[in-house]
């Protein structure tokens, strides 16, 4: 069966994607990051497209404020089966974000435009390098497609949900 093509009785999931700080301003950052992609409203077009090719249901949300992707969080907690987030402005010092999503138990999906690992080691002297607060509790990671990493996000979530094997140990993947 082709992997992508999901039998139309697969598990129609729900799947949160959220956006933290900065990201509602896609179309007025920097174009070498985040390409040509003209607003946060587009690339959420795109996300639900690629769902409903999925088969599955998507939950968006984004915001400028911390307070909010908390509240959503804890809202949607017992409503969606994974989460994939682009912590964007909260990604090195987001800790109660990151916590919010750890408590789910859900699985996480942590996704950025840029390769952050490469940004990261361009912008600041070795000394000073910072990293994700999210890395080490994300069920997995895409960086460095722009906007085509929500898509991989998206099927990578999806059929990680089908496969009963894959989460059987745990969101955390050793
Ligand atoms: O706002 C963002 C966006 C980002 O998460 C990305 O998608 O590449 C990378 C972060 O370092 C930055 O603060």
């Amino acid at each position: 069966m082709p992997v992508l093509r999901r039998p139309a009785d697969a598990p129609r999931w729900t799947i949160a994607v959220v956006d933290g700080p900065n990201m509602p301003n896609l179309g007025h950052r920097s174009e070498a990051i985040y390409g040509p992609i003209r607003s946060l409203a587009d690339l959420q077009a795109m996300v639900r497209e690629v769902a409903g090719e999925l088969g599955v249901e998507v939950v968006q949300f984004a915001s400028n404020h911390e307070g909010e992707i908390l509240e959503f969080i804890h809202r949607t907690a017992t409503e969606v089966q994974g989460y994939v987030i682009n912590p964007a402005g909260l990604t090195t010092y987001g800790e109660a974000t990151r916590h919010a999503l750890d408590d789910t138990g859900k699985p996480v999906v942590e996704c950025h435009f840029a390769n952050i690992a490469r940004h990261f080691a361009e912008v600041a002297p070795h000394s000073q390098q910072q990293t994700s607060r999210f890395t080490y509790t994300a069920t997995g990671l895409t960086m460095g497609l722009r906007q085509h990493g929500y898509a991989a996000a998206l099927v990578g979530l999806t059929l990680a949900l089908d496969d009963e094997a894959f989460l059987a140990g745990g969101t955390r993947r050793r």
